[in-house]
């Protein structure tokens, strides 16, 4: 087990470059196996999800080098075998290979995926997808087994709640069915479009990612021509926008795509944080007289549920108390006690809601990452903390933040990773 230990109380100021997105990226491996062709990524995060999923592709002979950046996935000779489950419960998106397999084989046994632990995860919508499509599943043993016997076949799926993981499950399984799907209310994150734009690139025919109706006209073969450069992390940005609010003196965040990161942005600019947004880079001056602010978490376009305990180390500088209402995960709270434990004033009384009240005076204390982005709180505070911050549990940070220790120790922070 590994724990970052920071001695806080640094102003962070310089560049930082933001890297890859996590959430293309865990689409983006297993959709390679749809290809007949090896692929090339670029512009791929250095996170421990990736390490993972090779491992999993490994599993069915599928090879891959990971290098600098660059990843090469040959699936040319892929074969169909049993996944690790240890790799499969690593993360949340192991889930992918249910419709890239059932894609490529039309059938896909894989065991329940693991991820963050940020309340219940249903998949009961990319089930109802896949079943749309002509497959049977039935679920036994912690395992998930599909099988399309009559091969799959193109239908109109309406999806009950907006779901990432569900609308890329479907366009992966339905990527080769006979006939055009249509998938409505589908999730609009754009994720989503990065995944459509790489399989069209290989000769797929999927319309509408992006909006909430996309149509995936199924088409005989995938073969990649040219390397796919995965967007840049929007969740990152938002990550380090906030840190460089709270605890900067002057940071330019580069490598962003500022309209990916709009409702974010016009809650801090709502704070009074007085952001320069430039083409692909926003600059944060230090800020002063902060305002509170009532943030609500919505499917995109609206505020990311992954953003919220990011954002929850600036708001203890607002002057007043601020809101945030998870709508996605009402259970996503995980950070709370341990941010109690470094002096933030901050508590859910009401299921949903969390209050973060002005507070200073932070303290160093050993505190436990009880998921990626609870994780990121936890850092962000115990750089504005006086002392020695232990964040223990830190794979789950390394699942998702690329170079992290690099990154802010080029912004003049004193963090170092450990074992335990
Ligand atoms: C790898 C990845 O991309 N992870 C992201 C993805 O997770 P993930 O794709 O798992 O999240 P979803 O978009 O599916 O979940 C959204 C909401 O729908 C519910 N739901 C989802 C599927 C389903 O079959 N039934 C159902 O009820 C969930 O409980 C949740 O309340 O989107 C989440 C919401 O933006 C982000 O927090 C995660 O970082
Ligand atoms: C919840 C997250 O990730 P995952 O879906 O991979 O568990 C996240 O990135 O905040």
């Amino acid at each position: 087990m590994k724990k970052l230990v920071i001695h806080g109380g640094r102003r962070l100021s310089g560049e930082v470059t933001i890297g890859g997105a996590k959430n293309s990226t865990v689409a983006l491996i297993p959709a390679a196996i749809l290809a007949e062709t090896p692929v090339k990524f670029d512009s791929v995060p250095d996170i421990l999800d990736v390490y993972n999923l090779q491992a999993i592709l490994n599993s069915m002979n599928v090879t891959s080098t990971f290098e600098g950046g660059e990843l090469m996935i040959d699936p040319t000779d892929i074969v169909e075998s049993e996944l690790p489950s240890t790799a499969i419960k690593s993360l949340r998106a192991s889930y992918y290979f249910m419709g890239s397999l059932l894609g490529r084989f039309g059938r896909a046994t894989v065991t329940f995926p693991g991820g963050d632990n940020i309340g219940p995860r249903p998949i009961d919508q990319h089930i109802k997808g896949f079943e749309a499509l002509g497959a049977t599943v039935h679920e036994e043993n912690d395992t998930v087994f599909i099988n399309a016997e009559n091969g799959l076949k193109a239908a109109r799926i309406f999806l009950d709640v907006v779901s990432v993981g569900a609308t890329m499950n479907i366009i992966m399984a339905a990527v080769h069915a006979e006939g055009t799907t249509v998938l409505e209310n589908a999730a609009r994150e754009p994720e989503i479009i990065d995944l459509a734009t790489f399989l069209n690139n290989m000769g797929a025919q999927i319309r509408g990612a992006g909006t909430d109706v996309i149509r995936i006209t199924g088409v005989e073969h995938l073969e990649s021509k040219n390397t796919h450069t995965i967007i840049p992390d929007r969740i990152e940005a938002g990550t380090y926008l906030a840190l460089a609010a709270a605890q900067g003196d002057g940071v330019l965040v580069k490598n962003v795509i500022p309209e990916h990161l709009e409702s974010f942005t016009a809650k801090l600019l709502e704070m009074g944080v007085k952001l320069d947004v430039r083409e692909d880079s926003i600059y944060v001056p230090k800020s002063v007289d902060l305002q509170p602010i009532h943030v609500k978490t919505a499917p995109f376009p609206g505020f990311a549920t992954d953003l919220q305990q990011p954002v929850t180390p600036l708001l203890t500088l607002a002057g007043g108390t601020s809101v945030i209402q998870e709508t996605i995960y009402p259970e996503r709270t995980r950070h709370i006690p341990e941010l109690q434990k470094l002096g933030v004033d901050i508590s859910n009384n009401t299921y949903g809601q969390i209050e973060v009240t002005q507070s200073s005076d932070f303290h160093g204390a050993r505190v436990s990452a009880a998921e990626i982005r609870a994780g990121a709180s936890l850092v962000a505070t115990g750089l504005m903390a006086d002392g020695v911050t232990e964040v223990v549990n830190a794979e789950h940070v390394l699942r998702g933040y690329d170079h992290i220790i690099h990154k802010l120790t080029m912004l003049n922070a004193d963090i170092q990773i450990a074992e335990e």
